[in-house]
């Protein structure tokens, strides 16, 4: 027991901290200094009713899985109108507004934070263009859908986007910090 614990850990305060974490916090930090990639992007991708009533949760998660990013925060709610209109706050004046929010409000929507390198951009590469029909195939938007008011997803657009959505849809307790083995030298737990 000691002997398992005791190199890998340091003291901090009341808890104790895996070293590990510690460098990676520093490993992070340095990246972040030297201008090399920000591999703690975080961007908000929500599958919105039409995505979950037609069982499209799990290929949906697979392909941002798939594509090497990490999911820090996952869950399923009904949205309420409060945080659809402060969520889509810029689109208020349009005239699809009000069925759009009668859509989101529709039935659950599963909200997940993915965290990697150019998160945000990669996403919405991935997600394709607003209106299916000019969606790409092999996105999102592109493979399951054809029209705009039924899109099945939604990803942030820009990286100050992404951080006002999930502080809006997630608290800071929700969301994981994990560490992901594919980043550390050894699989040791
Ligand atoms: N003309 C339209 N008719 C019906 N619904 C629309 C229309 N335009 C946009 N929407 C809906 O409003 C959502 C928000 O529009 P926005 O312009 O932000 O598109 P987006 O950024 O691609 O989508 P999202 O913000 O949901 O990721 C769209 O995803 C779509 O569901
Ligand atoms: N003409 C449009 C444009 C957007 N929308 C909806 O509004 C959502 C948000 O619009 P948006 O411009 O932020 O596009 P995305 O960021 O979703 O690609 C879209 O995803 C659609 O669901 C719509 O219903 N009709
Ligand atoms: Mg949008």
């Amino acid at each position: 027991w000691k002997t398992r614990i005791s190199p890998d850990r340091v003291h901090s305060s009341q808890t104790l901290i895996p070293k590990r974490k510690l460098c990676i916090s520093a490993v992070y930090e340095l990246l972040r200094s030297s201008g090399l990639p920000d591999v703690r992007e975080r961007t908000l991708i929500a599958i919105k009713p039409d995505g979950v009533q037609r069982r499209l949760v799990g290929q949906i998660i697979h392909r941002f899985e798939q594509r090497g990013f990490k999911l820090v925060g996952l869950k399923m709610l009904q949205a309420s109108q409060d945080v659809l209109s402060e969520h889509y706050c810029d689109l208020r004046t349009k005239p699809f507004y009000n069925s759009l929010v009668r859509y989101m409000t529709s039935g659950p929507l599963v909200v997940m934070v993915w965290e990697g390198h150019n998160v945000v951009q990669t996403s919405r590469t991935m997600v394709g263009n607003t209106n299916p029909a000019e969606a790409q195939a092999g996105t999102v938007r592109g493979d399951f859908s054809i029209h705009v008011s039924r899109n099945v997803v939604h990803a942030s657009d820009s990286v100050e986007g992404a951080q006002k959505e999930i502080q809006l849809w997630f608290q800071t307790k929700d969301l994981l910090d994990w560490d992901s083995w594919d980043q550390t030298s050894t699989g040791d737990v």
